[in-house]
């Protein structure tokens, strides 16, 4: 079983991480692997806009990177008024690594929605729609 809240209070803890001069709005994300490791995510911004980091690709990028390719569950928080959407990137990043894993999307006051990426995206881009066209 996975311990939820265990993972959102992870996701909240690596939310005060985050580098947000630009935005002023923290993200926080914290993913476990298969393995049983915890990693986490901040949102991490920069003078060139679409240079920011989120959270959530940030923490799947840390893990990954360390070896683990397995993810058994993310957590992702914000301070919103309800659970925290992703960004159409994030979704997709999600997507390709890890399409079936369960999301908690969350909030400070821990409102919670539970998801996966296939449902955040639907008809998602995925590996098997790219086509050689030469
Ligand atoms: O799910 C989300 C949504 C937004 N952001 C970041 C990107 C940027 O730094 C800031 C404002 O969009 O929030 C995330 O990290 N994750
Ligand atoms: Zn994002």
């Amino acid at each position: 079983m996975v311990d939820y809240q265990m993972l959102l209070e992870n996701a909240k803890s690596a939310r005060e991480r985050a580098y947000t001069p630009y935005s002023r709005f923290k993200v926080g994300a914290a993913v476990l692997t298969a393995s049983g490791r915890i990693f986490h995510g901040c949102n991490i911004e920069n003078a060139a806009y679409p240079v920011c980091l989120c959270a959530e690709r940030s923490a799947l990028a840390a893990a990954w990177s360390a070896g683990e390719t397995e993810f058994v569950a993310i957590a992702v928080v914000a301070d919103t008024p309800g659970p925290v959407a992703p960004c159409g990137m994030c979704r997709q990043f999600m997507f390709e690594l890890a399409p079936d894993m369960p999301v908690l999307l969350a909030n400070l006051a821990d409102q919670t929605q539970p998801t996966t990426p296939r449902e955040l995206l639907p008809g998602g881009f995925a590996r098997e729609s790219l086509t050689a066209n030469d």
